[in-house]
């Protein structure tokens, strides 16, 4: 079992991959993945959305859900949609308890900031605990003006260094980092206590975080920080084209996918019609 404690002082790096559905989750936990994040990125992934922005509290519950029902030995933590943290401190810190009391995730994760600092600490307070996010933080896309690296002058460095520091003293139990230099990665790692886990921020991390779909080769599109290491796709089509031809030539189904009741002989005769 993985908790929120025990990912501190392991020998090994951190395992974290994003699921959204049971099936997925189950062979994610099953080969041992550490964490199970379950990713607004399920916006551009299982919901087809060409952001994170539209995904919705009812999307991010039932997903999890779903996830926490197939995993037994991962932390399952839940990834807080757009505008579903930030506005105010008790409707957040509910949304947050939402997905522990009814979806059954262990943790939280917040994309983070100057505003989250207060919320991360009143979470942790009530015995939810939190997982920060700095550098790129997706759901800031429209403020970013794309997905491009973070923390690369020296003055957001020191922003990013900063507001890790507040939000480990706020509580958070782990800090995702994402697609921020390796040496900043490796600096904000070094200050810490709290594990960070990356995700397009070098080695130096405490762990490695990459959305399933990329890893698998389930998508069209990954980021340049991605490694595929799978062809799901590929066998996905090869399998549902060979189906479409086997129905097409009348090849499947065969005598053996098919039951012939003998005592239906008296009340159905095919030259009857
Ligand atoms: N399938 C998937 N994988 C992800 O890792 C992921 C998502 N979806 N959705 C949410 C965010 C978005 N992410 C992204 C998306 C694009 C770039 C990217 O292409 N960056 C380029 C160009 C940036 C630009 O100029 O707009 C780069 O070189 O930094 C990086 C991370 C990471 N996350
Ligand atoms: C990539 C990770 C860190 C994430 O936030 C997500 O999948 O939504
Ligand atoms: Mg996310």
């Amino acid at each position: 079992m993985t908790t929120t404690r025990g990912l501190r002082d392991r020998e090994e790096p951190i395992t974290m991959l994003t699921a959204y559905d049971a099936q997925t989750a189950a062979v994610v936990d099953e080969a041992g993945i550490d964490v199970v994040l379950v990713g607004d990125s399920m916006g551009n992934t299982a919901l087809g959305y060409d952001s994170t922005l539209p995904v919705t509290m009812a999307d991010v519950r039932s997903r999890t859900a779903a996830v926490a029902r197939a995993v037994e030995d991962a932390l399952v933590v839940a990834d807080m949609p757009f505008l579903s943290f930030g506005l105010e401190e008790a409707e957040s810190v509910r949304n947050a308890g939402e997905l522990l009391k009814e979806a059954d995730a262990d943790a939280v994760k917040i994309e983070s900031g100057p505003h989250t600092v207060e919320t991360t600490r009143r979470m942790t307070e009530v015995g939810i605990p939190v997982m920060a996010h700095l550098g790129l933080t997706p759901q800031h896309v429209n403020r970013l003006g794309g997905y491009t690296r973070q923390g690369t002058d020296e003055e957001a460095a020191a922003e990013i260094l900063d507001l890790a520091r507040a939000h480990e003293e706020a509580g958070a139990f782990a800090l995702v980092l994402e697609h921020v230099p390796s040496n900043l990665a490796a600096a904000v790692t070094e200050a810490l206590e709290t594990p960070t886990i990356g995700i397009g921020a070098g080695a130096d991390c405490d762990g490695q975080v990459l959305v399933v779909d990329d890893v698998i080769g389930l998508g069209e599109w990954s980021p340049p920080f991605s490694r595929q290491f799978g062809d799901v796709r590929g066998e996905m089509e090869r399998a549902i084209e060979d189906y479409r031809d086997a129905v097409e030539t009348g090849e499947f189904p065969g005598e053996e996918h098919a039951h012939v009741e003998e005592d239906l002989e008296d009340v159905y005769r095919p030259d009857d019609g």
